[in-house]
C-alpha cells in the first residue's frame, strides 16, 4: 500500500508529480492567453501549472458533483418529492495574498466546460464586510478581513438561500480600489450548476450562542472545500512584492483609497507594506485563518515560487 494511503489519518498526501498523474486523460481547455488574463497581480502562474496541478482538481470537482447528484436524486426518490437541485457550492480559503482570487477565477473557467457543470458563479466575500463607516464606527478599521469585520449572518443567510434553492440571491460588492462596499452595487446569483464562494474566512467554524448552543457556519453549506496554504514568511514577501507593483499601477489612480502611497520611495513603500502585514493580516492569519485549514477538503500548498509542492486531499 503506498505510503499516501495508509490509514493512520484522514487524508491522502500527494507530491506535484503524484498528483498531476491521477487525471493523465482529462483533456486542458484553457490557452496560455486564458491564464493570463485569470492570474491575480504578482501569481506568477503559467498553463503548465495549470495543467499539473488544476486539471486533476477540475477532474475530481466533476467527480464530486456527479456524486452529489446522485445523492440528491436518492433523496428526491425517498421523499416522493421532485426537489429542485441546488447549486453545488465550493469555499476557497486562505491568507490575504496567497492567491485565492486566481485558484477560485481558474476554477470558475475549468469546471464551466465541463458538460455537467456549465453554468459557475463566483463570489467573494468581501462583499460581506461592513462598509468603512460601520468599521470606523466599531473601531474596526484596523481589523479589516478579521471575522468580526463581516457582517457573518447576512452572509450566512445569503449561503442558506442559495443552498435553498431560491432563484435570485443577491451579494453586495467591494471595491479594492476605494477600499470599501460600493452603495447600492449587487451580483446577482441565479442559481448556478456551481457557486465558489472565496474569502479569508469561508472555513471559520460556527459561533456559539448565547445560549451555549451552536449556530451554523457558512461552511456547513459547502459541498467541497479548498484552503490554499504557504509558509507565512513566503506570503508576507508577496504581500509586500504586491503591494510595490500596486503602487505603480491601482494606487496611481486618484480615485485609490491608497492613491498617497503612489508618492512613497521603495523603502517607504515596503516599510508601509510590512506594517499593513504585520499589524493586520499576520495576526488575522494566525489567529483566525491557519486554524481553519484542517477543515478544508483539499488542500494546496505553495512553495516559494508560487507553485504548488504538494495536495492533501480528505479521504471521504
Ligand atoms: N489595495 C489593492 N488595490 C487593488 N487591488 C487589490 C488591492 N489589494 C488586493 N487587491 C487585489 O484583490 C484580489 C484579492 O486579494 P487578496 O484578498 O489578497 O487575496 P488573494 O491574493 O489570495 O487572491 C487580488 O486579485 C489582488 O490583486
Ligand atoms: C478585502 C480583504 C479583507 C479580503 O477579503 P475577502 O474577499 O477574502 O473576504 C483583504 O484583501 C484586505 O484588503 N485586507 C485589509 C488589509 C490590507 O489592506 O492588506
Amino acid at each position: 500500500m503506498p505510503a499516501s494511503l495508509t490509514p493512520s489519518t484522514p487524508y491522502v498526501d500527494l507530491d506535484r508529480e503524484a498528483w498531476t498523474r491521477l487525471s493523465a486523460s482529462t483533456p486542458l481547455p484553457l490557452t496560455d492567453a486564458d491564464v493570463d488574463r485569470l492570474a491575480g497581480l504578482g501569481d506568477p502562474i503559467d498553463l503548465a501549472e495549470v495543467d499539473a496541478i488544476y486539471r486533476p482538481i477540475s477532474r475530481l470537482l466533476d467527480l464530486y458533483v456527479e456524486a452529489t447528484r446522485g445523492l440528491h436524486q436518492a433523496s428526491s426518490t425517498f421523499l416522493r418529492e421532485d426537489i429542485v437541485a441546488t447549486p453545488f457550492v465550493i469555499g476557497v480559503a486562505g491568507s490575504v495574498a496567497v492567491g485565492k482570487s486566481t485558484t477560485a477565477r481558474l476554477l470558475r473557467e475549468l469546471l464551466a466546460r465541463w458538460p455537467a457543470t456549465p453554468r459557475v458563479q463566483l463570489v467573494t466575500t468581501d462583499g460581506f464586510l461592513y462598509p468603512n463607516a460601520e468599521l470606523e464606527r466599531r473601531g474596526l478599521m484596523e481589523r479589516k478581513g478579521f471575522p468580526e469585520s463581516y457582517d457573518r449572518r447576512a452572509l450566512l443567510r445569503f449561503v442558506s438561500k442559495i443552498k435553498a434553492g431560491r432563484p435570485e440571491v443577491r451579494a453586495p460588492v467591494y471595491d479594492h480600489l476605494t477600499y470599501d462596499i460600493v452603495p447600492g452595487r449587487e451580483i446577482v446569483v441565479q442559481r448556478p450548476d456551481v457557486l465558489v464562494v472565496e474569502g479569508l474566512n469561508v472555513l471559520q467554524p460556527a459561533r456559539p450562542t448565547a445560549e451555549g448552543t451552536s449556530n451554523l457556519a457558512v461552511s456547513d453549506f459547502f459541498d467541497f472545500s479548498i484552503y490554499v496554504d504557504a509558509r507565512t514568511p513566503d506570503v508576507r514577501q508577496w504581500y509586500v512584492d504586491r503591494f510595490l507593483s500596486l503602487r505603480s499601477t491601482a494606487f496611481a489612480d486618484p480615485e485609490s483609497y491608497f492613491h498617497r502611497f503612489a508618492a512613497l520611495s521603495d523603502d517607504e513603500a515596503v516599510a508601509r507594506a510590512e506594517h499593513l502585514w504585520d499589524t493586520i493580516n499576520a495576526p488575522n492569519l494566525e489567529q483566525n485563518i491557519l486554524p481553519t485549514r484542517s477543515r478544508a477538503d483539499l488542500v494546496l500548498t505553495k512553495g516559494r515560487d508560487h507553485s504548488v509542492e504538494r495536495v492533501r486531499l480528505r479521504k471521504i
